[in-house]
């Protein structure tokens, strides 16, 4: 069932439109990741679908019930949102926790458990006393989290969660929420550029730019599947080349570039603009000595960049275009890479994924 549900979502401030007609359905149980550069318009569809703000047009559905005056409250109360820079008050971590409790007339007996709870689910057992603003930023991060979780929400919104973060509290804040949300079967929606953290926590990704919704889908299906150039290039596929199909065959097209003939997987029309997204691990590399593989596609060129990153090696081939691959240290030294070197690298037509450009 869908918990959440925006249809046709537009926004305004002032004379900008800053969302423009999101629609998308969110299942109970479910975790997404909303991905895009700054200023898509992340923040913004999770404060509509929170309900803190109303959308210019368009319609929010909580739990199958359409947002309106009336219900607008209550249907809020299944809600919790962590914002990006948590705000604590100057009171003890208790107080801070107890706060949306006390906002709803909870009895202090039902406090007090629901407090020592939240506290146990993020790791700060016996912090009740400690003060807020002497926090470090990852325990602030946690407070944030039992603050949103101590009334029991379905669901909650996380808004860029570890933007403040080093990196071993943002490992010890993701694990926490992959954690919460397995335990309670939360419903989670999060706000993030970081591509790779949504793959690591949500069940789907679903990618904005630009106030709209360009593709939902799970990670592998954004990752290896973009449907458009803007996605690809912000996840950052690699090689984006750009050609027109002149030949179609058993499934199989082929497309000129610069005079060179690629074949991927696919049917498109005679004379189609295609753009073609090929990622530089799915290529292989082999020295004009050495016999280059038998995949379908084989591209000559000299390496006009060489960089190390991590265990890595990242190569840029001239071919008449350029081509970006990969290869282990190891694989690099054994074959005695070098800039100006002649290398021929090969790919299969499955690691095409082509779009009408
Ligand atoms: N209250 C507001 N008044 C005016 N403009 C706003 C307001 N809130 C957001 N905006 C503008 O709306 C656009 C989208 O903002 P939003 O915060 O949703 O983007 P975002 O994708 O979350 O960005 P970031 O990753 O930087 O947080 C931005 O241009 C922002 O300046």
């Amino acid at each position: 069932m869908n918990i959440l549900e925006a249809r046709d979502v537009r926004h305004h401030y002032g004379d900008s439109e800053i969302l423009k007609g999101i629609t998308l359905s969110i299942e109970t149980g479910e975790t997404v990741a909303v991905i895009g550069p700054s200023g898509a318009g992340k923040s913004t569809i999770l404060r509509l679908l929170d309900l803190l703000e109303s959308p210019y047009s368009g319609s929010i559905s909580v739990g199958g019930e359409l947002v309106n005056k009336s219900n607008r409250l209550s249907l809020r109360r299944k809600m919790s949102f962590v914002h990006q820079k948590p705000l604590v008050f100057s009171t003890s971590v208790f107080d801070n926790i107890a706060q949306p409790l006390r906002w709803r007339g909870a009895d202090k007996q039902i406090i007090g458990e629901r407090v020592t709870e939240a506290l146990h689910l993020v790791n700060l057992d016996g912090f009740e006393s400690r003060q807020a603003k002497t926090l470090s930023g990852g325990e602030t991060q946690r407070v944030a989290l039992a603050r949103a979780l101590v009334t029991d929400p379905e669901v909650m919104f996380l808004d860029e969660p570890t933007a403040n973060l080093d990196p071993n509290s943002t490992t010890m804040v993701e694990t926490l929420v992959a954690d919460i949300i397995h335990r309670r079967n939360l419903t989670v929606v999060m706000a993030t550029h970081d591509l790779s953290q949504g793959q690591r926590l949500a069940d789907r990704i679903g990618v904005i730019m630009k106030g709209r919704l360009l593709q939902i889908g799970k990670s592998a299906d954004i990752f290896m599947a973009p449907v458009s150039r803007e996605v690809a290039e912000f996840i950052g596929i690699g090689n984006i080349l750009t050609g027109t199909v002149s030949d179609n065959e058993d499934g199989l097209f082929t497309a000129e570039i610069e005079g060179r003939k690629l074949q991927g997987s696919g049917t498109f029309e005679n004379g189609t603009r295609v753009n073609l997204f090929i990622r530089p691990e799915d290529i292989t590399i082999a020295t004009m000595e050495n016999p280059c593989s038998s995949a379908r596609n084989r591209v000559e060129g000299s390496i006009s960049h060489l960089s190390i990153i991590g265990p890595l090696v990242r190569l840029e081939i001239d071919s008449g275009f350029k081509l970006l691959a990969v290869v282990t240290r190891q694989s690099a030294e054994d074959l005695k890479l070098a800039i100006g070197q002649m290398v021929c690298a090969s790919f299969k037509a499955t690691a095409i994924h082509a779009v009408k450009a």
